[in-house]
């Protein structure tokens, strides 16, 4: 039974929530040495956030907000921060991730700007050796909550899809480039510095697809990445919008990118290049400061390196910087989420500009793609990335599924070469939808541990 909350008609109230009770408690290290998070999941009504092995993955839903429309994100805090103060919660751990904790997704834009926060009823988490088990049930129901052995069992391994075939989305690919084309002429005539302009694609498999298979085979390819699931949203994010953690803020900001060649003495060439590239330390310089200033009223002490370092991920190498900062003013993670977003990773400079700019020249709803995705906890801790390198599986149709991917347009930027990063963004997810070609299974790959 979820308890499901609709979007409320007083601006900025929340709906009412459930009582909720929580109880954590650890697993023994002993026997549960061998958890694999992912692998535990349901197929139905299942979320995660998980890196390296390490993360939460959410059974079941205990409760629900679904929320749409500009303030979205004030809902969303105002629901979480009743939710968290009405629950009845005996944690043996009190870590960041343990207690009560909430998964979400939120759209890019305002309109329709369907975005989603959910509780599960059963959470499993890991951090470091400690693993943990959290139950999640709705006063004054019965803890109904799935009976432990059946979470420790493997469920039956997700099929892997079958006849999928791609399909250009809103745009073909010369369309893009020709939007891409416009977007330099505005920022040639100073109407704007820069705006990340996204495409999309369609998949459509003969049966519906397994959300689990694509899932453990993108973890198990880009292990750097924070694999994620939430309502049909999945993908593996290189970037890390904003993590808190006992008051200490961390971001990663992604902007800049080269593709790489799969020869490796040409590729730390290319690394180097980037990291010269005037175009992408521009590009990258504008994502920077966004976050940098949207996060400075929220934190002391920040530290803003002065130049990024090349992150290299299987596909494509990113300009990368890493901020850092105390909290000041008791934020939870998830309003420092709000307070970030759109940063100019994914939208551009100024905001307002490349936002109107975006709806005019994308064709497109972007829906979750591009948006904060993570979790947050009763104590205000979380982790939201930004919904990078995903595809939204079709709620009415499995079979169909939708990918998307952007590019940082600047005045140096040429539209050829920004469709070419584009396809490139879109490898991870394509090649999770099809079949390996050293994989002879039939069931999902397994995941190495740590
Ligand atoms: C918008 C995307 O990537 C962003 C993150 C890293 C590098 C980017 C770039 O170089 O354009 C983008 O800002 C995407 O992957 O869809």
């Amino acid at each position: 039974m979820t308890e499901s909350s609709a979007i409320p008609t007083d601006e900025f109230a929340a709906p009412d929530v459930p009582r909720l009770v929580v109880r954590t408690t650890e697993l023994d290290p002993d026997v549960h040495a061998g958890l694999d998070l992912l692998q535990t999941l349901p197929a139905e009504e299942a979320t995660a956030w998980v890196r390296r092995g390490e993360g939460l993955v959410g059974h079941g839903e205990a409760a629900r907000l679904d929320v749409a429309g500009p303030d979205r994100f004030a809902i969303a805090v105002r629901w979480w921060d009743k939710l968290a103060e009405s629950a009845a919660v005996r944690d043996e751990i009190g870590e960041p991730g343990t207690g009560l904790v909430g998964f979400g997704s939120f759209a890019f834009a305002d309109d329709p700007g369907h975005s989603a926060l959910v509780v599960p009823r059963v959470v499993l988490g890991r951090r470091g050796d400690r693993r943990w088990l959290t139950t999640i049930s709705v006063e004054p129901a019965l803890p109904t909550v799935p009976s432990l052995p059946s979470l420790f069992g493997t469920p039956p391994p997700p099929e892997r899809p079958q006849g999928v075939v791609f399909a250009d989305g809103a745009l073909t690919g010369a369309q893009w480039a020709s939007a891409v084309a416009d977007a330099v002429r505005r920022i040639d005539a100073g109407d704007l510095d820069k705006v990340v302009l996204a495409r999309d694609l369609l998949a459509v498999a003969e049966k519906p697809v397994d959300f689990r298979w694509p899932l453990a085979r993108i973890a198990r390819d880009y292990p750097a990445c924070w694999t994620y699931a939430v309502r049909g949203l999945i993908g593996a994010t290189p970037e890390m919008l904003v993590r808190l953690e006992n008051g200490l803020v961390t971001s990663r900001v992604l902007a800049g990118t080269i593709r790489r060649t799969n020869d490796d003495a040409r590729d730390l060439a290319l690394a180097a290049s980037l990291a010269r590239s005037s175009k992408d330390l521009e590009e990258h310089e504008y994502a920077v400061r966004s976050v940098a200033d949207s996060l400075a009223p929220h934190c002391t002490s920040m530290n803003v390196p002065e130049s990024p370092f090349v992150l290299h991920l299987p596909n494509v190498m990113h300009l990368a910087t890493d901020l850092a900062g105390v909290l000041a003013d008791g934020s939870s993670a998830l309003e420092l989420a709000a307070a970030l977003h759109p940063s100019a990773a994914v939208c551009g400079t100024p905001t307002p500009v490349a936002l109107s700019l975006i709806a005019e020249l994308e064709h497109m709803d972007r829906g979750r793609y591009a948006g904060p995705v993570g979790w947050v906890d009763a104590a205000g801790n979380g982790e939201w990335g930004i919904a990078l390198r995903c595809a939204q599986v079709d709620s009415e149709d499995p079979r169909r599924l939708r990918l998307y991917a952007g590019c940082g347009i600047v005045a140096d930027s040429v539209p050829e070469s920004e469709l070419a990063e584009a396809q490139a963004k879109l490898v991870p997810v394509r090649d999770a939808l099809t079949p390996d070609p050293n994989d002879t299974s039939a069931s999902a790959p397994a995941l190495d541990q740590p």
